[in-house]
């Protein structure tokens, strides 16, 4: 009987049976996120994805303006990319956290393993499309869509949803694969702490005599207004995740001033304030020389973070006379957040697969068509309470 629970036969004994009562079959966990160019030949193909997505930006003559304006950004975002070490990091790293996540969730969790993880990317490759055909082609039979933008956006989250629900209509007629869906994690209180500790990190590193009253400068990614207006909830959950940060900060006596602000706006709609930028100059004007920022609405390292905040800004905040201009590191391969990762995932499963559609605008007679496709859809692969 001993050899039972020992050697290479036992996981497939302890997996199998688990799987079978459950249900379940092969688990895949698709990481969604928006991707970005591997090198700079992909930029003008990425570029020119996002102005044709409707869900991230509407445009009179989608095809033709949207093209425009992606054409007239590449040369510039190719320089950027270029000053990053010629491309994204975001798909290393979704690759590392996903390692990292499934064999946590071997060790954590055997009975609902071998867990795989997918990536799907919006506007590149690895696509949400190639995922669907790779785990077709890998017999897995429950999908957990699990976003990578922790606070829920339609232009984000909604749009990788809305591409996903017709990716799968096309791919897999039959419905061979059963979904679940995590939609938003923006306030676990793993993730709070993972961003408590980048935080933390920096606030030590500040000399002494200003490190109690230095400000930590929260950013995320911004938003155009007309989209907030719609009732996206994007910012209300950017919103609570600084809110429970700086309560975690507290609980470990670090009490900074604290403010919310948004970067990379672009083109000429009106977009949400303060701006990141000027908030850092005016904190110089105002007499700061230091300051901390938080990229709090990513999990990883890419743009946004290592051209916009790190070299963009960082000129603005030495011209502004701020001389101690700190950044508190993305999450990127952080034992805490690849454990936040796993306990979220397990704690899908071990709720057996909660899945709530109510995820897109609240004014219904807001909505697009292919929203209310894609919400009934998720609505119709929810599993009813035992
Ligand atoms: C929480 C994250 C993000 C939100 C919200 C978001 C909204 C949003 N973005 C654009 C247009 C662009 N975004 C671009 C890059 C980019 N955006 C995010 C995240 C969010 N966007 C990330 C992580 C990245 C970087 C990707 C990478 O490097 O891997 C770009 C391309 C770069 C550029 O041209 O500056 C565009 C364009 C809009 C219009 C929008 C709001 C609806
Ligand atoms: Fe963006
Ligand atoms: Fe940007």
């Amino acid at each position: 009987m001993a050899t039972l629970l020992t050697g290479s036969s036992t996981s497939s004994i302890l997996t199998r049976p688990y799987s079978a009562r459950a249900g379940i079959g092969e688990l895949g966990i698709l990481m969604m996120n928006m991707g970005g160019p591997r090198t700079q030949d992909d930029v003008a193909q990425f570029l020119s994805n996002i102005f044709l997505d409707r869900d991230i930006i509407k445009l009179p003559m989608q095809k033709t303006l949207g093209q425009f304006i992606a054409r007239r950004r590449v040369e510039k975002v190719k320089r950027q990319y270029m000053q990053i070490g010629g491309g994204s990091p975001i798909e290393k790293w979704t690759r590392i956290q996903g390692e990292g996540m499934v064999n946590a969730l071997d060790r954590q969790s055997p009975e609902t393993g071998p867990h795989k993880y997918y990536v799907g990317f919006r506007y590149t490759e690895p696509s949400i499309r190639s995922a669907i055909e790779e785990m077709l082609r890998d017999n897995i039979d429950h999908v957990i869509a699990f976003t990578q933008y922790q606070q829920y956006s339609g232009s984000t989250t909604g749009s990788n949803f809305n591409e996903l629900y017709r990716a799968q209509k096309q791919l897999d007629p039959g419905s061979k694969l059963r979904w679940s869906f995590i939609d938003r994690w923006g306030t676990h209180p793993k993730l709070i702490s993972a961003f408590a500790d980048r935080v933390e990190a920096q606030v030590q590193r500040l000399e002494d005599d200003v490190r109690q009253e230095t400000p930590i400068l929260f950013s995320a990614h911004s938003l155009p207004l007309n989209v907030v207006d719609r009732g996206d909830p994007y910012v209300a959950e950017v919103g609570g995740t600084v809110a429970y940060v700086v309560d975690e900060l507290r609980r470990r006596g670090i009490t900074n001033p604290y403010r919310l602000t948004w970067q990379s706006a672009v083109g000429p709609l009106r977009w949400l304030a303060p701006q990141t930028e000027d908030a850092i100059k005016s904190y110089g004007a105002n007499g700061y020389r230091s300051l901390v920022m938080v990229p709090i609405a990513f999990t990883s390292d890419h743009i946004e973070t290592l051209y916009e905040l790190d070299i963009e800004y960082g000129e603005t905040a030495q011209k502004a006379g701020i001389s101690q201009y700190l950044r508190a590191e993305a999450l990127n391969d952080h034992p805490p957040f690849i454990d936040a990762l796993a306990t979220i995932v397990k704690e899908h499963i071990d709720a057996d697969f909660p899945t709530s559609a109510q995820l897109l605008l609240p004014d219904p007679g807001e909505e697009s068509k292919q929203t209310t496709l894609t919400r009934q859809w998720i609505a119709s692969q929810a599993r009813p309470l035992k």
